[in-house]
């Protein structure tokens, strides 16, 4: 039986977490599909993890194409009670500069084109939502980049953007005049589904470029984000490591996890066989 504690998720420039000892790279599928790769089960600071690279290995899936639904699922099914989440981000606010982390605690959804709900298919849930980051998680985080000497800002507002394309300078204005701090493509669905799976997540996000509101910076381009990913990866690395030994092990004081205890609506007469299994590993103890 494959179980991991601590999942960790990692995005663009970071298709994989050096330092893992006993290695075991295994292919999962679930009820939504395969996830974005293999996951590496290894072990890390003496914990238990499972790495994930959210676009796959030689970054090969669009953030409109990511299955967000078996990444999480995946994860859930191995025993994961957290989730790190690593993520390149522009800036919407000049004091956030590239190389800089920010741990965001607010979302707003620009996305349009994304399944980000386990339920569906005769069975009705709402979890809340107020505060969608674990605030524990995200305290370690905090406290990871302290101990390794790097900006880490807690909480802000990442606006998620359907992507692929970069956004319009009017867009990048719009999100700045909402107060929000950094922008990027695939937070908020692992994030919807991460509460809906009572799975406490956060986001450690790195700055790699000022978008393009910034004049006399230039616009945002792969480029740019790819040189600073290369030259902050290892410090964000460094952070991941730090926040899986001084992540807390009791995490019951986390609303994320009791998400769905008061979530589902459906009289559980009524809930289908088949949508009663498929869902077993996330809300078994509730049906
Ligand atoms: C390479 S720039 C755009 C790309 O980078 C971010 O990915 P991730 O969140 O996985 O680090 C952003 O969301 C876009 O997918
Ligand atoms: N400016 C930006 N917009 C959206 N996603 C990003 N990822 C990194 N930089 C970004």
């Amino acid at each position: 039986m494959h179980t991991a504690e601590i999942g960790i998720i990692g995005g663009s420039g970071l298709y994989a977490m050096p330092g893992l000892t006993e290695i075991e790279e295994i292919a999962i599928d679930t009820p939504f599909g395969p996830p974005s790769e293999t996951i590496v089960l290894g072990t890390l600071e003496g914990r238990k993890v499972a790495f994930l690279a959210r676009h796959g290995k030689g970054h090969r899936i669009l953030p409109s194409e990511l299955n967000f639904r078996a990444n999480i699922y995946a994860l859930k099914s191995l025993g994961v009670t957290s989730i790190l989440s690593i993520s390149a981000v522009g800036s919407l606010k000049q004091e956030h500069k590239p190389t800089d982390f920010v741990i965001p605690d607010q979302f707003i959804d620009r996305t349009f084109a994304r399944n980000a709900t386990f339920f569906g298919e005769g069975i009705v849930g709402h979890v809340a939502f107020g505060d969608p980051v674990c605030p524990i998680v995200l305290d370690t985080f905090v406290k990871a980049c302290e101990e390794v000497g790097v900006v880490g800002k807690r909480g802000g507002t990442y606006v998620c953007i359907e992507g692929p394309q970069f956004s319009t300078r009017a867009e990048s204005n719009l999100y700045r005049s909402w107060g929000s701090d950094i922008i990027g493509m695939t937070n908020l669905q692992e994030a919807k589904l991460a509460r809906e799976a009572e799975i406490s997540y956060a986001t450690l996000a790195m700055v790699t470029d000022y978008d393009c509101w910034y004049e006399g910076h230039d616009d945002v381009t792969v480029e740019q984000v790819i040189a600073v990913m290369h030259q902050n990866s290892a410090a964000a690395q460094k952070v991941v490591k730090a926040a899986v030994r001084l992540l807390p092990t009791d995490l019951s004081a986390s609303p994320a996890q009791s998400a769905a205890k008061y979530a589902i609506m459906t009289d559980r007469a009524l809930i289908p066989e088949a949508t009663r299994q498929k869902l077993k590993v996330l809300f078994g103890k509730y049906l």
